[in-house]
């Protein structure tokens, strides 16, 4: 069966695109792994499905395999992509978008500029929510792993994040420590590990190993919790620059019990058709 899809990123955090409003589709864990393959598939960090919306307030839903096959609730460079791509294929021509994941509804604003902000919503710091082992919330836990003791944060923007402080951030261990963070026994459904540099109260630069990928050139939703993180533990302001590898985005908190706002680009790469 051959299907239609678009490659797209957000700032090196690359994804494939099917528009499953008009064509049907069915994924699964197998056929995902060969698509998400570099070497002899279209080659992705996450898979974007878009589908009709379960909800007359809503415009869409969408859905997110990571590129390990594994479904994850959140994505915020994908949710940047995904408006991007719904206008472009001409499912819709609003400026501004209701759409929802596994993990509730988010809105979605393209700006002027063409890039495009995102109400992430409020992030959730309760450990049993997140989920993450802990007795108490605390704004820096302590991890024991691979022999290190981390100092971090703990956060769900839909989908879990820890993140941790570091003095610098090229020597951050992303391919061990983050390997061993992203499957400790204390996050139940795994987590994305990131490791944060702050340069000044606005300004941060933040490597990610995400689940069911490895490290990425940039994580949407990593640079949100990151900023949230950065903001509780007073390293950071409300208004912050996060530096991936790929490029910034501009994150906004106002405190706890309030959305976390993202703007940043989204970029179209090609369209293609695929035997699956
Ligand atoms: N790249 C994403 C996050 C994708 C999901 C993540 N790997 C998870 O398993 O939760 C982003 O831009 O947020």
């Amino acid at each position: 069966m051959f299907i239609q899809f678009s490659k797209m990123h957000g700032l090196g955090n690359d994804f494939m695109v099917v528009d499953c409003v008009t064509q049907n589709v069915f994924f699964n864990n197998d056929n995902i792994r060969r698509l998400a393959d570099r070497n002899t598939g279209i080659g992705f960090d996450q898979l974007l499905v878009v589908e009709a919306p379960y909800d007359p307030d809503l415009d869409f839903h969408y859905r997110i395999f990571n590129s390990d096959g594994t479904e994850v609730e959140q994505c915020g460079n994908g949710a940047r992509c995904f408006a991007s791509f719904v206008r472009h294929k001409g499912l819709t021509n609003k400026s501004k978008i209701a759409v929802s994941t596994s993990a509730g509804k988010i809105s979605l604003q393209v700006e002027y500029d063409g890039q495009i902000t995102v109400n992430m919503g409020v992030p959730e710091l309760s450990p049993d929510k997140i989920p993450f082992r802990a007795k108490q919330q605390e704004k820096t836990y302590i991890l024991r792993a691979l022999e290190s003791t981390v100092f971090c944060g703990a956060v769900s923007m839909g989908n879990p994040h820890c993140v941790t402080l570091v003095d610098d951030i090229e020597a951050a261990p992303l391919a061990d420590l983050g390997h061993a963070i992203a499957h400790h026994e204390r996050f139940p459904n795994r987590v994305n590990a990131g490791f944060m540099q702050v340069l000044s109260p606005d300004h941060a630069k933040l490597r990610v190993y995400e689940r069911g990928v490895g490290e990425t050139q940039a994580c949407g939703t990593g640079a949100c919790a990151a900023a949230v993180v950065g903001q509780l533990q007073g390293k950071l302001g409300q208004d912050v620059c996060i530096e991936l590898p790929g490029g910034k985005l501009q994150i906004s908190w106002r405190g706890p019990g309030t959305p976390v706002f993202m703007t940043g680009p989204a970029t179209h790469v090609y369209d293609g058709q695929i035997n699956i």
